[in-house]
């Protein structure tokens, strides 16, 4: 496996060197994860259930709740570590340094507030034109401008998804992290997700780190792959080279995934 140990270098966006994650006192669930993702890369991070793609996820996002905790090890965004950082420190880098996609957008989202004024309060925050931005951010993620003046409530689960990617694009962060973001969605609705993705994250230069169990949706956004099982990281390569690992998990998604291929 090509594992990069990660000190940061002037180029890397996430740099994440032997980070671990337990509930103290036990083993851990997250056992000295090492990996670095250069600015603009795009990388899937993929594992059989349980394995600790959403912990991953939630530790660089600084949302791990106790009992769980990072027990050892480093992860920089930008140059900014994470581990044990302050709550000011966090108001900082979220949002604008990471920002995350999770399964239910709607948890994202403020209910009582329409798409127009929490897009443009986005857009305030970074200093940009309210009206242009909402503008142009609803545009690129391919949702009719009407939807400005809707409330969460009435978006369907691809629409908040593709809300929250227009957020991500105007917020313009240097890494994205998406756990999920398609769960529970149709085909198309997913392959639309997916093509928001990619443009915000070419249009803007963030990086991507995309959580999924399902290796031919990271192939459509990621061409390498971090490969976990039970809490460590067992392959580090692009996405074509996995049938072939020395990971027996790395192989066993392969083979799922060759196998679920159907010809239309
Ligand atoms: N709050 C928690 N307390 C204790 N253990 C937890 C907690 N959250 C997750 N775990 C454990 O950590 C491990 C990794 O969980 P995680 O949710 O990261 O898996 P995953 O790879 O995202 O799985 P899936 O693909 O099913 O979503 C699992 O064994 C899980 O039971």
């Amino acid at each position: 496996m090509a594992r990069q140990k990660g000190t940061l270098s002037m180029v890397d966006a996430l740099s994440v060197t032997d980070l671990s994650v337990a509930i103290p006192g036990a083993r851990p669930l997250l056992d000295q994860l090492s990996f670095n993702i250069a600015p603009g890369e795009r990388v899937g991070l993929v594992g059989p259930s349980g394995c600790g793609k959403s912990l991953t996820a939630a530790a660089l996002c600084g949302l791990l709740r106790p009992p769980l905790a990072i027990t050892g090890g480093m992860a920089q965004i930008d140059g900014v570590e994470l581990v044990g950082a302050a709550p000011q420190v966090w108001r900082r880098v979220r949002g604008r340094k990471v920002f995350q996609i999770f399964q239910s957008p709607g948890t994202a989202l403020t209910p009582a507030r329409r798409i127009r004024a929490q897009l443009a309060e986005t857009a305030r925050i970074v200093g940009e034109d309210p009206k242009q931005a909402v503008t142009s951010a609803l545009e690129t993620v391919a949702l009719d401008p009407h939807v400005a003046d809707f409330f969460p409530y009435q978006l369907s689960g691809g629409m908040k998804q593709r809300v929250l990617i227009a957020m991500a694009l105007i917020l313009r962060p240097r890494i994205l992290i998406a756990d999920e973001p398609t769960t529970g969605l149709d085909v198309l609705t997913e392959r639309e997700i997916l093509a928001a993705l990619t443009k915000m994250a070419d249009e803007v230069g963030s990086s991507l780190l995309f959580v999924s169990h399902d290796l031919r949706a990271v192939a459509e956004v990621a061409n390498r792959t971090l490969v976990m099982d039970h809490g460590r990281l067992v392959e580090d390569a692009p996405i074509s080279n996995l049938a072939t690992s020395i990971a027996p998990a790395a192989r066993q998604l392969a083979e799922a995934a060759h196998a679920l291929q159907i010809q239309c």
